[in-house]
């Protein structure tokens, strides 16, 4: 779906954290009612303004009418899954540009969610975006295709899990939408620390920034988001491959990366994830098995093998058999003992899976095509 870019109001969101309490401070109005405005608009998210926040200070009403708006983006369009385990939305910012997030539900007793409602709700995982579009090119990821368009600001991330709730119970954060997140870093701090507080109290373990391996953002990760978990897309064993498959590896080069995520794991003890896309006969044989088992041998580090998601005709990769994937696992668990799990693949048929994100949503209006916003209110769960 197109978007044209358009000249941002002056209102900020509510959820830049930063700004809202700069603005409270300098107006002399205590930052502890800013949890009380977040839990409202949590509460009511189509709300148009924010007279109804019980309990400020007049002065406080005043500013918010002046310099902020509830949210700043809006959900424009939703599409489930045949399966209904996943649902993407699309979401417009300020500026015109779209993003995409996706819902993906999970049954915590029976692994993957099988579609009907259940008491109390489905626990669910968020995957949000960081960037429209992404500078790092990566060769099998649509939203690589796109390049990068701009950042998001910390509000419009985390307007991303406001705008979710509305369908599901949010337990899980991760950011493996469009973008690099560790390439839009301050924003990525300031959003995870209003995840992390009141009103939407997620547990930083709960929480999972995947980065395509930015040596800079990884050196500081641990000292500004301690206990969320480093996701890194590694993807492949040695610099050749990795280098002909994302172009990023050359300004981050494999030896350097390993020694930042060694750095990293010494202080912080977390456990690190690690991607590796499965593309066949790219890095999917047994020999790329053993040389990303010795790779990994000092780490604590669990390996999640991803099957290639389809991303259209601007891509020749092919996703490795499933026996491939198999002999692969075998490997890296029977021989070096390392944790390594397979992906689930969630949300194909609305291209809502891993590296599928470009900011569309399939035509039909069927069952697991894209449904307006006003046709699945009461698809919520
Ligand atoms: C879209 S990225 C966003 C986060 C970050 N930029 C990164 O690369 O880790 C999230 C994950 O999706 C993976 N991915 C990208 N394209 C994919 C595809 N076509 N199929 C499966 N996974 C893909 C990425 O490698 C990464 O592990
Ligand atoms: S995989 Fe991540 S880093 Fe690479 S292009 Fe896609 S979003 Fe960007």
């Amino acid at each position: 779906m197109a978007s044209s870019s358009k000249a941002p109001s002056s209102r900020r969101s509510v959820f830049d954290a930063v700004h809202i309490r700069s603005e409270f401070s300098a107006a002399g109005i205590s930052a502890h009612f800013i949890p009380l405005i977040w839990k409202y608009v949590l509460q009511n998210p189509r709300c148009s303004d924010l007279d109804g926040v019980p309990s400020l200070p007049a002065a406080a009403y005043a500013l918010l009418r002046q310099k902020f708006r509830p949210t700043t983006s809006t959900l424009t369009a939703a599409a489930d899954s045949k399966d209904r385990t996943t649902t993407k939305l699309l979401i417009c910012l300020q500026n015109g540009e779209s993003v995409e997030a996706v819902v993906m539900r999970y049954d915590t007793r029976l692994g993957k969610y099988d579609g009907k409602p259940r008491p109390g709700g489905v626990r669910s995982t968020l995957c949000v975006s960081s960037q429209v579009g992404c500078k790092m090119g990566c060769r099998f990821c649509a939203t690589g295709t796109m390049g990068f368009k701009s950042n998001l600001s910390s509000g419009e991330i985390v307007e991303q899990l406001v705008h979710a709730s509305r369908y599901s119970q949010i337990r899980n954060v991760v950011f493996m939408g469009m973008g690099e997140p560790m390439n839009n870093y301050n924003a990525l701090v300031e959003a995870i620390g209003v995840f992390t507080g009141s009103p939407f109290q997620l547990s930083p373990k709960r929480i999972t920034v995947s980065t395509v391996g930015i040596i800079h953002g990884i050196n500081k990760f641990n000292g500004d988001l301690p206990k969320v978990n480093l996701a890194v897309s590694l993807h492949a064993p040695d610099q050749d491959i990795r280098c002909q498959i994302m172009p990023a590896a050359r300004a981050f080069p494999l030896g350097k990366l390993m020694n930042a995520l060694q750095s990293y794991q010494n202080e912080s003890k977390q456990t690190i994830f690690i991607e590796y896309i499965m593309l066949d006969g790219v890095n999917d044989q047994e020999e790329h098995a053993h040389q990303l088992g010795k790779l990994l041998e000092t780490f604590k580090a669990v390996v999640n093998l991803i099957p290639f998601n389809p991303i259209g005709s601007s891509s020749n990769f092919k996703t490795s058999s499933d026996q491939n994937v198999k002999n692969f696992q075998k490997v890296l668990k029977g021989i070096y003992r390392i944790r390594t799990t397979i992906r689930q693949q969630m949300g194909q048929d609305i291209a809502g899976a891993c590296g599928q994100l470009v900011v569309s949503l399939p035509d039909e209006r069927s069952a697991g095509g894209a449904t307006l916003l006003s046709d699945i209110e009461d698809l919520r769960i």
